[in-house]
């Protein structure tokens, strides 16, 4: 009797980084797979697996592994410090390493194991008002809006606003709206910080096609950039979000960013699954 060969589909890692969620697509030794319409697909918390982003590893001739990342809007990101994180762990889990290279849209980044953690150097931040980019020439350092926000671009644009209580803020209503406007021609994601010492601060975030979530790493590197060029903090603070801590440390080499990540279940996604896309 002819054996035909089981229908197969595609495996993924569910991982997360204080609670900021990814699928990871390990696509090294054959084409990328990710498309606007596979990543809204899976993207769904209702009928696929949902995440955040979903960061797919790829093969390198210049990096440990390259990385492209995708929101779960199907927009393309440009950098995700937290997934980062959580894929420089898988690689240095399976290379006994304790040092990864990682090849991004905003260049090749290190991430070294410290202790139970995983720090990465996210690089120098972006502050030309083209390159963040925003629409005109204003001064990054205070943006022509409402709550006097922060520019930073870290390989993706962000808008840091300082506010005097986090818990207060309505992230989603006023995350939204700054998203949507016009002096971001790429959209933006938004920090609402609270600084509460000159080495913390709290962070609550409203992410560029995805929403609220409960950490965003390139995030948190953006707030310490603009909280320490405002003079309102040291360059090395712990930062809560709403997953837990962050450590940040903007150094003369980039901004580095040290968390935990954590392996969730590895799964497959079915054929019939992937033929309804
Ligand atoms: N969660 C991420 C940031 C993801 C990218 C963002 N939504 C964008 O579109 O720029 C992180 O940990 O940095």
């Amino acid at each position: 009797m002819q054996q035909t060969a089981a229908p197969s589909g595609l495996p993924f890692l569910k991982m997360h980084g204080l609670g900021n969620d990814f699928v990871i697509l390990d696509s090294r030794g054959r084409p990328a797979v990710t498309t606007p319409e596979l990543a809204r697909a899976v993207g769904d918390r209702n009928r696929g697996v949902g995440f955040d982003q979903l960061a797919e590893i790829r093969s390198s001739d210049v990096a440990d592994i390259d990385l492209d990342f995708w929101n779960n809007d199907g927009s393309r990101a440009g950098a995700c410090g937290n997934a980062t994180r959580c894929v420089a762990r898988l690689i240095m889990d399976e290379t006994g390493q304790d040092r990864v290279t990682i090849r991004t849209e905003r260049g090749t980044l290190v991430a070294v194991r410290a202790s139970d953690e995983v720090s990465v150097n996210m690089g120098h931040p972006v502050r030309d008002w083209d390159q963040v980019p925003l629409a005109q020439d204003v001064d990054v350092d205070h943006l022509p809006m409402e709550g006097d926000p922060v520019a930073v671009g870290m390989g993706n644009p962000h808008a840091v606003f300082f506010v005097a209580d986090s818990g207060a803020v309505d992230v989603a209503g006023w995350g939204a709206q700054v998203e949507h406007d016009p002096l971001f021609p790429a959209r933006t994601n938004v920090e609402f910080a609270e600084v509460r010492a000159r080495d913390e601060i709290r962070m609550r975030v409203w992410e560029r096609g995805t929403g609220i979530t409960l950490a965003c790493g390139s995030g948190a590197c953006a707030t310490v950039v603009a909280a320490a060029t405002r003079g309102l903090t040291d360059r090395k603070v712990r930062m809560e979000v709403d997953g837990g801590w962050l450590t940040l440390d903007w150094r003369e080499d980039g901004v580095w960013m040290t968390g935990p990540t954590a392996l969730v279940y590895r799964a497959e996604l079915t054929p019939e699954f992937l033929d309804a896309l």
